[in-house]
């Protein structure tokens, strides 16, 4: 993939990934290395100058009405409340939006379900700016599951958030792959996240990014935070961490 015509910036090269269905998978890399263009060209937010890439068995040619997507700024729309908000997919993607009207009720119902399977009972009838930053960031994951989309792609969703809060959501990110076993693919810097979270962790190399390493994550679900402490956890986050200087070091040779 590259930007920009001929003389542009190649930010991917020979990236070649396979990801299962309903599997939750991890990628991580050094800074630029191409994780959100990765993300861009497997939602057909933009399409790739060579190659293909193909979902539930279709190659993509534009935005992919399968996925929910969710970044590391919530953007939700200040002048809708809460439930709104989450509710937006619902007009865009068939054929929710066909049955939209007949079943409002249901589709509240669902939305009300969700924003309790996140702790945010009660808020619905808010807007954005009444809700700290990790609730909005809350809301912002159930627009991406409104319609429950088979495809989950996450673009650092947590990155931006206290560590706290950001463990919270780990959970909550937990329980909605075990209830609705979506595919998720996240992009993230944080590797004890990747670790906690995912069946596979991709590691990319320095731009033009491609797929270098993976590590399979052994552990069973549910996960518990404190198995983040223990010495074997962190021998696999410590072995990302290395996995990810070597190829950084590759990308300051390449510069030369
Ligand atoms: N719209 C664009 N036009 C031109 N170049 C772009 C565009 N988007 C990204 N790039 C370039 O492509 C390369 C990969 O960018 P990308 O945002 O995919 O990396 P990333 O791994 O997500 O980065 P980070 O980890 O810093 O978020 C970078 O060199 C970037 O400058």
């Amino acid at each position: 993939m590259r930007y920009g015509g001929v003389e542009g910036t190649l930010a991917l090269r020979h990236a070649t990934l396979d990801v299962a269905d309903g599997e939750f998978v991890a990628v991580v890399g050094p800074s630029g290395c191409g994780k959100s263009t990765l993300m861009r060209l497997v939602t057909g937010l933009w399409p790739p100058t060579e190659g293909t890439v193909i979902v539930a068995g279709r190659e993509v040619s534009g935005p992919l009405s399968i996925a929910g997507m969710a970044f590391q700024n919530p953007t939700l729309l200040p002048w809708r409340t809460i439930q709104a908000n989450v509710m937006l997919p619902l007009e865009v993607v068939q054929p929710h939006r066909r049955q939209l009207r007949a079943q409002r009720a249901e589709y509240v119902a669902k939305t009300r379900d969700l924003l309790r399977l996140v702790g945010l009972a009660g808020f619905e009838a808010k807007f954005p700016w009444q809700l700290s930053g990790g609730m909005q960031q809350r809301a912002s994951l159930c627009r991406a599951l409104i319609h429950d989309p088979r495809l989950l792609m996450l673009d650092e969703p947590f990155g931006a958030l206290d560590v706290f809060t950001r463990e919270d959501l780990w959970d909550v990110m937990q329980a909605v792959w075990m209830a609705k076993k979506p595919t998720v693919i996240l992009v993230t810097h944080d590797l004890k996240e990747a670790v906690y979270l995912a069946d596979r962790v991709l590691i990319m190399s320095a731009r033009p990014g491609r797929i270098i390493a993976e590590r399979h994550i052994p552990y069973p679900r549910p996960r518990r935070l404190d198995q983040t402490y223990e010495a074997e956890f962190q021998a696999i986050v410590h072995e990302l961490r290395d996995r990810i200087s070597e190829a950084r070091k590759g990308e300051v040779a390449d510069a030369r």
